[in-house]
This record gives structure tokens, sequence and C-alpha cells, in this order.
């Protein structure tokens, strides 16, 4: 069973007197910035030179410095830069600026794990990653709850990395919710195989061939978004609730009997021996490395696929029909868990 946490495994106390420096202001940046800010940390943002966030991150009440002052103020430094960026941000204004007995703290191990960043000895080397979008943990946080977190150390040169680690997932609201123990490397590789096959890479490819085999067939385009894109989201929200028992609780006997009999046809064995390909990319670094050495020539092959993506017929649909959305999503509380609700 896995090692849980909750706010009560973690002391604020802990980051009582310490600086934070959270370096960059984008989707988790902001999140963590304002999530410690309002549960009494000290914090400071650190920005590369005429960033476009500066002023966003001070008109929310934080104080903004460029990246190696707030690092060299800080008994916790934050990276929250794209992981693409994170290997130059720490050798050229990080590494140089950094307090011995300091700790560096991530969101994702992808730099850790592939040894694009090596930290010295004397640091701790922790990691805190929200499982849900920044913006999430904002808006969650805002409501008085929180999105799980799971939580690693990897260096423990203090002896008290984990209390540092838990204090700050209570200081991002993730312990409202839970955390689980894990390592620098199974979050690594179980992240980016998620986000690949399953969440982002998956889930994108299974809604675009759903969309172009509706429209190809002549059914009108914003009847098939409604059918493969929007109601996605009704339907991810139950297995949320309840896991997959719970949507096919819900949903018609006509359609759990299509899921049982047509799922299995559209997603064969062979999507599986893929997966496993793409697990073994990760896990060999190839992934990584064709990233990396793409981002390094500039992104060439990032660029092409996402104009590609974003030029999809279905994104054109989206876009004038996600203005006709007006509604609160109500959770059905019949659903007695563990019985499929019947
Ligand atoms: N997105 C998410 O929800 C999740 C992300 N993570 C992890 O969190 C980390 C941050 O990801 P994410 O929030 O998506 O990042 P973003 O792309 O949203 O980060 C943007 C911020 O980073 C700054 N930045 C970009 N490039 C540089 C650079 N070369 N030097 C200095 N600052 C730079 C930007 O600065 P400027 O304002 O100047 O443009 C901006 O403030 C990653 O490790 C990621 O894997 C983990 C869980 C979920
Ligand atoms: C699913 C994508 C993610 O891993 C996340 C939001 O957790 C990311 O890297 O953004
Ligand atoms: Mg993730
Ligand atoms: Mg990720």
């Amino acid at each position: 069973m896995a090692e849980m946490f909750y706010e009560d495994d973690a002391d604020l106390a802990v980051l009582a007197g310490k600086k934070v420096a959270v370096i960059g202001y984008g989707s988790q940046g902001h999140a963590h910035a304002l999530n410690l800010r309002d549960s009494g940390v000290d914090v400071v943002v650190g920005l590369r030179e005429g960033s476009s966030s500066k002023a966003k991150a001070e008109d929310q009440g934080l104080a903004v410095l460029p990246v190696g002052e707030a690092v060299a103020a800080a008994d916790v430094v934050v990276i929250l830069a794209p992981d693409q960026a994170q290997r130059d941000l720490y050798a050229n204004e990080i590494a140089p600026n950094l307090k011995d007995g300091a700790t560096l703290l991530f969101a994702h191990g992808f730099n850790i794990r592939f040894g694009y960043i090596e930290a010295p000895e004397g640091v701790d080397i922790v990691m805190v990653a929200p499982k849900g979008p920044g913006h999430t943990v904002r808006r969650e946080y805002e409501a008085g709850r929180g999105v799980p977190v799971i939580v690693a150390v990897e260096q423990d040169a203090s002896g008290k990395a984990w209390d540092t680690a838990l204090a700050y997932a209570k200081g991002v609201g993730g312990l409202r919710a839970g955390g689980i123990k894990t390592t620098f490397t199974e979050e690594t590789e179980t992240d980016l195989f998620g986000e690949q096959a399953v969440l982002c890479g998956g889930a994108s490819q299974l809604v675009q061939y759903g969309f172009e085999t509706l429209t190809e067939a002549g059914y009108q385009p914003e009847i098939a978004y409604f059918e493969v894109l929007h109601e996605l989201k009704l339907i991810v929200d139950l297995m949320i609730e309840g896991g997959i028992a719970k949507q096919r609780w819900s949903v018609s006997d006509t359609a759990e009997y299509g899921d049982y009999v047509s799922g299995p046809r559209v997603i064969d064995p062979s999507v599986k021996e893929n997966m496993k390909a793409v697990l073994a990319d990760i896990q060999n670094g190839a992934f990584a490395k064709r990233f990396i050495d793409d981002q390094d020539a500039g992104g060439p092959e990032f660029k092409a696929l996402r104009e590609k993506g974003e030029t999809h017929p279905i994104e054109v649909t989206g876009r004038d029909l996600r203005k006709m959305y007006a509604w609160t999503q109500d959770v059905d509380n019949d659903y007695v868990e563990g019985s499929a609700g019947r």
C-alpha cells in the first residue's frame, strides 16, 4: 500500500523564517507562489529579465526579483520554468547563486531523472508534484480544497528534506487532498507515460479520430464535437467520482453494452503493445533526448506538431461551440461506492 500524507503529517512551521524563491510564474509557478503566500510562507518570485509575467506577479501582491537575486536570498528554490529551460537556467542562474544547505524543489523530476541537472552534495533535492494543471492547483486552493500531490526526496543532505517537502506540500494545499510518497524515477516515468499514452496524447488522438470518422461519414461537425469531445469531460467526471464502474452505472445499458463490445475493437491489444513501446522510450531516455535535442535546435519538430494540432478542424468547430456553454456541474450522490450503484 502506498504511503500517504495528510495535513497532520506536515508542519508549516518548518518554513517559518525561511524564504522560498519560486522561479517561473506560469501554470505551476503562479499557483505555488500564491498558495504558499496565502498559507503564510515568505515567497519571492524569480523571473528572467524582461519577463512578461513580472507585472502579473506584482499585481497579485508578490515580490519579484531577477532569478539570480531570488536564488541568492532563498532557503528553498522551486524550479517551475518549463522542463526544457531548466538545464540552462540551473547552470547559468541558479547554481552560481545557490546557498549552501538550500533546498532545490521540483514539480516534475525530468531534469534530475535524465541527468540534465546535477546538484551539489550539500543541497536537499525534493519534489512536490501536483497531479493536476497549475490553474486547477490555484482554483482548488481558493475553494478551500487541494489537488493531490506526490512527494519525493532524491537527496537528503540536511537530514530534514522530508520535513521541508511535506511542509511545502501543505503550503500549496496538496495535503488537503492527500500526498503519496514516490521517487523521482517513479514520478518522472509515470508522469511522462500518463500524459503521452493516456491523458494528453492518447485522449487527443482518440478524440480527433472520432471526430474525423463522424465528419468524413457526413455528419455535422458540431454534432461530432459534442459527441466525442464535449461529453468526454462529463464521462471522465463520473470516472473521477466513482471509477469506470460509476460511469457504466450512469450511462444507458445500450452505451454500457457498446462500451464492452466496441471499446476493445477500437483500443485493441496492439494499443497496449504500443503503450509498452512508449514506456520503454521513456525509461531508456530516448523520449527525453528527442525532446531536448529538438528544443536545443529551436523546437522545429515541436512547433510543426503544435501548428498541425491547432489547425485540426475540431478546433475550429470547438471555438464556436464553446460559446454556448452555460451550466454548472452536479454530483450524483445516489451512487453507492463499490456496488456500481445498483
Ligand atoms: N503545467 C502543469 O500543470 C504541470 C507542470 N509540472 C511541472 O512544473 C514545471 C513548470 O511547468 P509549467 O508550469 O507548465 O511551466 P510554464 O511553461 O507555465 O512556465 C512558464 C514560466 O517559466 C518562465 N520561463 C520560461 N522559459 C524560461 C527561461 N528560459 N528562463 C527563465 N524563466 C523561464 C516563464 O517566464 P516569462 O514569464 O518570462 O515568460 C514563465 O514565468 C515543469 O517541471 C513541469 O513538468 C508538473 C505538474 C503539472
Ligand atoms: C498531464 C500533464 C501534466 O503531467 C500535468 C498537468 O500533470 C503536465 O506535465 O502538465
Ligand atoms: Mg502530470
Ligand atoms: Mg507532466
